[in-house]
């Protein structure tokens, strides 16, 4: 683990930016693709396809339903085998599931559609554990939460090109052209993929180079980072933010999925509108993502902003179940005012989980298990999505539309607690989800007393040994000085081993 951390946070700032831009690209066209039914809407209902209702939602089903279980293998894989292999496999997997979806609306065989569909989605949501973790590998004790922010940015454009553009594309060329268009983009992922490898092994062996001048010991990345854990027991702090993701997350998949037709049909908005404000989540959560991460850095509070965009998520929902056109209890405000309003304030919550909600969870494992984790956070959040979506369905049928956003706003009044016993668990705990990055790099630092003693005593001031993070920083503080100082230790340290 010391030496993980050292070997991150040796990595130079412009190869973590190249790294960056590629792994940003892993997701694109898998967005792309996992949103083009809901972007084509009625057109696989009403065109060639010819799809039920049902079937239409199988589209969805086949992806999630198997990644309850697929997606922590994958991150089990990822960190058994390293994300650099793992990253191509599930990007060709991703690529060929597509290809398969294309060639079965080419044919009209809704069996293979499925089957595409499930090829896709194995690899897509793997694809998705791979990035997080080769972005909090490369970002660990700097960035992270902005690194994080860019990489949902990417993944959001494809989500909303394919919102945007689909419709009239496929109506201009043809159902089996946009399925295309979406393989074509996955190419573009895979090809991400392949530079990403290149860049990802040329800096290890740089690292590794400078590594051995200081260590003999076995420093390369692969084995250092990617070796599986035997103590992947991951702490409490971990499940509760996994629960709280499961939660929210369905709230946000299951709103999305029947947003459309929601605004049609009880506030009668037309169907371009009601498509407009749908993507207007994701739009939000697009521009702010980046920016909101590098708050996230320099200020923490990961665990308050959760809490704050899950409370705005739940009272979004509950202003939209009291303004159907039957009985708007707003009547200050127009009708097209509030749903407006709404969507922002969606895209606010759904901008703040997204972006603090992952390098929380990163930062509350062992690196060593991190895929795993991510694994099970996404294998967690795919079962709640599977089974809000199943009961929406039925209690769409059985009570209306009303009812149903009834059902998501207890989810999210579940979800305020859970984030409540999360943030006070970690604070009288670990204390890490709200610190500033730099500081959760110094507590790293300060639990490597072989990295940091001799170095620690070349300041002729620390000699006490870290008993927790939270002692550590206290007496760090007295010390050396406020949060200014921070990183003070990492780069005396390059200095002394002559890197800058
Ligand atoms: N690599 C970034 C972390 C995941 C972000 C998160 N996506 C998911 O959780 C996927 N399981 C869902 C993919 C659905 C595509 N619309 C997110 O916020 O998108």
């Amino acid at each position: 683990m010391a030496q993980t951390t050292a070997v991150a946070s040796l990595s130079r700032r412009r190869q973590r930016f190249v790294v960056l831009f590629f792994v940003c690209l892993f997701t694109f066209g898998s967005y792309f693709c996992f949103d083009t039914p809901g972007a084509l809407g009625s057109l696989l209902e009403r065109g060639p396809m010819k799809l039920s209702a049902t079937e239409f939602n199988l589209l969805y089903s086949v992806y999630a339903w198997p990644n309850v279980v697929l997606v922590f293998l994958g991150g089990f894989f990822i960190d058994t085998f390293g994300s650099r292999p793992c990253s191509v496999v599930l990007s060709l997997i991703t690529l060929i599931g597509q290809l398969i979806t294309t060639t079965g609306v080419f044919c009209k065989s809704f069996k293979l559609l499925l089957v595409g569909r499930f090829l896709f989605g194995s690899g897509s949501e793997s694809l998705n554990v791979c990035q997080s973790t080769i972005v909090s590998h490369w970002f660990q004790g700097s960035e992270l939460a902005m690194a994080f922010g860019f990489s949902l940015t990417v993944s959001r454009l494809g989500s909303i090109i394919a919102f945007n553009i689909l419709p009239s594309y496929s109506e201009r060329f043809g159902l089996s052209s946009a399925f295309l268009l979406g393989g074509l983009l996955c190419s573009v992922s895979f090809v991400a993929t392949l530079c990403f490898v290149y860049v990802d092994r040329k800096a290890e062996e740089e690292l590794n180079f400078t590594m051995t001048q200081i260590d003999q010991g076995n420093t390369s990345l692969s084995n250092v980072e990617h070796k599986f854990s035997s103590k992947a027991i991951f702490p409490l702090s971990f499940w509760l933010g996994s629960i709280a993701g499961m939660s929210v997350y369905a709230i946000f998949f299951s709103f999305i999925a029947i947003g459309t037709d929601l605004f049609q049909r009880e506030f009668d908005v037309a169907g371009s509108t009601a498509g407009f404000l749908v993507s207007l989540i994701y739009n939000v959560s697009m521009f702010l993502a980046p920016v909101l991460g590098k708050l996230l850095d320099l200020y923490g509070y990961r665990g308050i902003t959760i809490g704050l965009a899950v409370m705005l998520t739940s009272l979004s929902l509950h202003i939209l179940s009291n303004s159907f056109h039957s009985m708007n209890v707003f009547h200050s405000f127009s009708r097209m005012q509030i749903l407006y309003s709404c969507s922002i304030f969606l895209g606010l919550g759904l901008s703040g989980i997204s972006s603090a909600l992952w390098p929380s969870l990163a930062i509350c494992v062992n690196p060593q298990s991190l895929a795993t984790a991510i694994g099970i956070a996404q294998a967690l959040q795919n079962l709640g999505t599977s089974l809000t979506t199943f009961f929406m369905g039925i209690i769409i049928d059985r009570k209306g539309y009303r009812q149903s956003l009834r059902f998501l706003e207890m989810i999210g009044m579940f979800s305020c607690c859970v984030v409540f016993v999360w943030n006070i668990l970690d604070r009288f705990g670990e204390d890490r989800i709200n610190k500033p990055t730099e500081q959760l790099e110094e507590i790293e630092e300060l639990r490597q007393p072989l990295a940091l003693e001799s170095e620690i005593q070349l300041q002729g001031k620390l000699m006490i040994v870290p008993v927790t993070p939270r002692v550590v920083v206290l007496v760090r503080q007295r010390l050396l000085g406020p949060r200014g100082e921070s990183g003070v230790v990492r780069r005396n340290y390059y200095a002394k081993i002559g890197i800058q």
